[in-house]
């Protein structure tokens, strides 16, 4: 399937239930890739919402305690109107907080996806790990039995973003090696990516989830690769802003040009 072309067609709602730090940049890049968005924490709206939207995207970056009530009912709307939900852990193992709500919301929604850095999925398969805050951190893991592991524990897609992306459905794992290390320089961009996500899955009404998630990671790794043909690896701004032409211009032809994508 051409999801880039399907997504420009079909022009899909997404709903984020996103981090206060990513919300603006998050809106601009679905707009960028041909989507639409609607940022939205209102409890009083999630079931409004879920009878509107064509997927659902809840990430925990900045929580508290009304977003962690709209996100349960958001989540569980969604799945009963067949709406698929990405969940991105946002710095999960930073605190008791984040540990708690991402295992109630896995407690009660069935998540389609979910999408993290290696901190991250780290935590969420209980492995040993120095994540900082937000950002990845240090550890070493074998990375194809995580995927595999968390994938299988909550009945998902899971995608490990880094280096080289992992995705895995629980039977099969496909690795991604596009992308640029300037990517974990700007905020926001892993949860652009799980934004983007959302809109793959969204167009994807056969249930190939794990090749939805290949193709929109790869092609978010590939964006930020043409990004870098046109500037240096310290013009970080530049590349925030850039990344958003790049997703307004890709098509599908060039994902699969470019895409170094093995399946394990
Ligand atoms: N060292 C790297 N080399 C190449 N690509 C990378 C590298 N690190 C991350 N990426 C790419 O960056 C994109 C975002 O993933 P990343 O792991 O940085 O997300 P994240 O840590 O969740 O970001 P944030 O929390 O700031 O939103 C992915 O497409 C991934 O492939
Ligand atoms: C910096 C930061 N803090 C909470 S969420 C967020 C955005 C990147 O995940
Ligand atoms: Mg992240």
């Amino acid at each position: 399937m051409n999801y880039i072309a399907e997504i420009r067609q079909q022009n899909p709602l997404i709903h984020n239930i996103t981090n206060m730090v990513v919300a603006n940049y998050s809106a601009n890049g679905l707009l960028a890739l041909g989507a639409s968005p609607i940022m939205s924490s209102a409890p009083e709206e999630m079931e409004h919402l879920a009878q509107l939207c064509q997927a659902l995207v809840i990430n925990i970056g900045t929580l508290n305690v009304a977003q962690v009530e709209a996100m349960l009912i958001a989540g569980k709307a969604a799945n009963k109107n067949g709406i698929p939900v990405v969940l991105d852990p946002v710095g999960v193992g930073a605190t008791p907080f984040r540990r708690q709500t991402v295992q109630r919301l896995l407690d009660n929604i069935q998540f389609s996806a979910i999408r993290g850095n290696a901190g991250e999925i780290a935590t969420l398969a209980n492995v040993d790990w120095q994540a900082k805050g937000v950002d990845a951190g240090e550890g070493k893991a074998d990375w194809h039995t995580v995927a595999k592991t968390v994938a299988n524990a909550n009945g998902c897609v899971v995608s490990i973003s880094g280096e080289v992306d992992y995705v895995s459905d629980g039977k099969q794992v496909v690795t991604i090696h596009n992308g640029t290390p300037i990517f974990p320089k700007i905020t926001g961009s892993g949860c652009l990516l799980s934004a983007v996500c959302g809109a793959f899955l969204a167009v994807e009404k056969t249930s190939q989830n794990l090749t939805a998630l290949v193709r929109a990671c790869t092609a978010y790794a590939v964006a930020g690769e043409r990004v870098m043909q046109g500037i240096s690896s310290t013009q970080t701004g530049q590349f925030a802003i850039q990344l958003l032409d790049q997703l307004a211009i890709l098509d599908d032809e060039t994902v699969e040009q470019y895409g170094r994508v093995n399946y394990v």
